[in-house]
């Protein structure tokens, strides 16, 4: 890779904290499909540029190189549908869906507006989908971890996927599958940078 695009691929902070960096850089198998940047989410509408990039806290990315280490061996990869988030599309998504548990409420901020949180799932080493209990950003009881419908073969999933992730220190959304957070999460300041700003 070219220095000018390492560059950019490192996101600074406008008041000189800690740097985002791209999650490929720690996991350079990872399926990046941000479903932001698409119409393809439950705001119907891009709500990122379509180059944004998946970016996460250096202990976030560490954690989640970690998690996609052991999910490999069992013949998975990870595939993120979103890491950091601007603020200002936190508000976006609170105005449709003001429900604290499925959508973080842009006041206090939620965990993506500090690249301390990854929405996720699995899917094979060839990268086929891999079944779980809902779409993501499904906001219905099937989401919740202790959801017990759904075929067999989801839950399996979505507990091998819980194990990976707090087996690398992160925390589960007890509503939502998909969402994990890292420790420590609230010290980190909120967010509203672009996807690309550099140094
Ligand atoms: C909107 C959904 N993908 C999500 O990330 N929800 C959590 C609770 C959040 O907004 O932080
Ligand atoms: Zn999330």
């Amino acid at each position: 890779m070219l220095p000018a695009a390492k560059l950019a691929m490192t996101v600074w902070l406008a008041a000189g904290g800690e740097p985002l960096v791209d999650a490929t850089e720690a996991v350079p198998d990872l399926v990046v499909d941000m479903r932001y940047a698409t119409e393809d989410n439950f705001l119907k509408r891009k709500v990122y540029p379509e180059d944004a990039r998946c970016l996460l806290l250096p202990d976030s990315a560490r954690r989640l190189k970690q998690a996609a280490d052991v999910l490999r061996t069992k013949g998975y990869r990870v595939k993120v549908y979103d890491c950091y988030r601007p603020r200002a599309v936190q508000w976006e998504m609170w105005k449709l869906v003001p429900k604290p548990g499925y959508v973080a409420n842009p006041k206090f901020g939620s965990n993506h507006n500090r690249g301390a949180a990854v929405d996720l799932t699995l899917v094979t080493l060839e990268g086929a989908p891999v079944e779980m209990p809902t779409p993501f950003d499904d906001f219905t009881p099937a989401a919740h971890h202790g959801y017990k419908g759904g075929s067999e073969a989801s839950r399996k999933h979505r507990q091998v996927l819980l194990e990976a992730m707090e087996g690398a220190g992160f925390l589960r959304n007890k509503m939502e599958w998909w969402h994990y957070d890292v420790p420590g999460a609230k010290k980190m300041p909120v967010l509203d940078v672009p996807f690309t700003k550099s140094g």
